[in-house]
């Protein structure tokens, strides 16, 4: 099956970095958010990622042009008819998935497949949401998305071969590296990355040291490009968060409790670099 137009659903850091890689690649792509203010700000960041590459020679003038003429935006779902493709990056919310996957699965041409950027949702559970289950499939994308190469893909209980394939080719047509992963809570970037980052959490809630310092031991100390904080605060501290939570409930194990200072900092709207303060200060 081939892929032409692909709608991104939720403009946010993850959904405005997927758009401007499918643009980027030859896909025409409807990024789609139920925020007008949210399409805006992703756009907007996405023409100035652009106009960097072409100040750097990365890409000419017209290559910045032609990649903004594939890519248009949306608030209506209804827009996912004519696309064959839709990936969805909305918040890490299994309720708020699943509506949009069930509402997705009525729009959607029989054709398309149905893939979610989730960070560590269960893909079988989201699946369950639409009649097509063996046309869902998670691809998870890293933060940066123009810059990191991997993207996990992640199967369902009944996710078939030949939607595998396809995302499999269309991982490798935006540059990106895939690797195959099953469908357990956190995948592998997650179950691995995020109790560190919360061990890390835990280290300042206890006192051992500061922010600062802790990031310190992890980059010189371990050559991370960045430090856990650091890197948690542009994940999103809500994120993160919400991983926590997914890692705890699906293993029921204490190991993935989330710390109490991360649940705190969340309560309070410290979400991080989106929301200008999370363990460090923004702006
Ligand atoms: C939570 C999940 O589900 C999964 C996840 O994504 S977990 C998060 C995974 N990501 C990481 O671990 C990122 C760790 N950090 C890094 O790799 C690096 O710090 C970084 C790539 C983000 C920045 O690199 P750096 O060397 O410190 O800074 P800098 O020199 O400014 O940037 C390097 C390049 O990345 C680009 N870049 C940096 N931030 C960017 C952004 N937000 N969007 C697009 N490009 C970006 C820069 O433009 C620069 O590109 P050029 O070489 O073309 O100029
Ligand atoms: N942050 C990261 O490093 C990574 C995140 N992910 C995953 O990607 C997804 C998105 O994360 P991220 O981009 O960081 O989150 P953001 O909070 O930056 O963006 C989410 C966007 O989705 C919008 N949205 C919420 N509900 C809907 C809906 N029903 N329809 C359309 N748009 C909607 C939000 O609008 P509003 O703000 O108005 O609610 C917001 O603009 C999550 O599943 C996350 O786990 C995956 C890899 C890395």
């Amino acid at each position: 099956m081939a892929i032409n137009k692909v709608m991104v659903i939720g403009a946010g850091q993850m959904g405005a970095g997927i758009a401007q890689v499918c643009a980027q690649s030859g896909y025409e792509v409807i990024l789609n958010d139920v925020s007008e203010e949210a399409l805006e700000k992703g756009t907007k960041g996405i023409e100035k990622q652009l106009a960097r590459s072409v100040a750097k020679e990365r890409i000419t003038e017209n290559e910045k042009k032609e990649t903004l003429s594939r890519l248009s935006t949306s608030t209506q779902l209804e827009d996912a008819g004519s696309c064959d493709m839709v990936i969805e990056a909305v918040v890490e919310n299994m309720d708020v998935k699943t509506k949009v996957f069930g509402d997705l699965d009525t729009i959607a041409p029989a054709h398309a497949i149905l893939a979610s950027n989730t960070s560590s949702l269960p893909i079988t559970e989201i699946a369950a949401a639409t009649n097509r289950p063996d046309q869902v499939i998670g691809m998870h994308f890293m933060n940066p998305v123009p810059v990191m190469k991997l993207v996990e893909i992640i199967r369902g209980l009944q996710t078939s071969e030949e939607t595998y394939k396809v995302v499999e080719d269309m991982a490798v047509q935006l540059s990106k590296t895939p690797v195959e992963v099953k469908d357990f809570p956190g995948f592998v970037s997650n179950r691995i990355l995020m109790p560190m980052i919360n061990e890390a959490i835990f280290a300042v809630y206890e006192g051992v040291a500061s922010p600062e310092d802790i990031d310190t031991v992890m980059k010189l100390g371990t050559n991370h490009p960045m430090g856990p904080l650091t890197l948690a605060d542009f994940i999103g501290l809500d994120t993160c968060l919400y991983i926590m939570e997914v890692l705890h409930d699906g293993f029921g194990d204490s190991k993935y409790r989330p710390c109490p200072l991360l649940r705190k900092y969340v309560k309070a709207g410290w979400l991080g670099k989106k929301s200008g303060r999370g363990f460090y200060q923004y702006q």
